[in-house]
């Protein structure tokens, strides 16, 4: 598994945290930004993520701002994007399985380093479960066909 993980000023520290964790998992992934605390604008960095995820070159993406919000809207704007924000646990688990989320978001503005290291871990580990979920995943990716 390969992750693209980026997050704007506000979500560096969160980033840095799901960074550690994925080192201690040992899973692969590559840090996209952004470099420094300075104000950036987070759809620089949501974009990339969202794109390499849904053209197969990282199998899912992990993005942190202020609030997650605008890294989640900007992400889910690329077809194919399935980008859950998150701020528990138990979303983070269910987003996995009913709906196969390919980005997590999360705020750092909203949660501690330690809650968010609970979400990425349940969120990296659990499984899709397919059955009733694939028919619903289904008429959204149907959607995205006719725009
Ligand atoms: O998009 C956001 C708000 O929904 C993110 O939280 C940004 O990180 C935030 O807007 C940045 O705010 P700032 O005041 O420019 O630091």
């Amino acid at each position: 598994m390969k992750i693209a993980i980026a997050s704007d000023h506000g979500g560096v520290h969160i980033r840095e945290e799901i960074k550690n964790l994925m080192d201690e998992m040992k899973i692969e992934y590559e840090d996209f930004g952004c470099e420094c605390e300075t104000s950036v604008d987070y759809p620089d960095y949501a974009l990339p993520v969202a794109e390499k995820v849904a053209n197969g070159e990282f199998d899912k993406g992990i993005l942190i701002c202020g609030t997650g919000i605008g890294m989640s809207i900007t992400a889910n704007k690329v077809k194919g994007i399935r980008c859950a924000l998150v701020h528990d646990v138990y979303s983070a688990k269910a987003t996995r399985q009913h709906n196969n989320s390919n980005i997590l978001a999360m705020g750092e503005r909203v949660i501690g380093p330690g809650l968010a290291r609970e979400i990425a871990a349940v969120w990296l580990t659990e499984e899709y479960e397919g059955g009733r979920h694939e028919n619903r995943i289904g008429k959204i990716s149907e959607y995205e066909k006719k725009q």
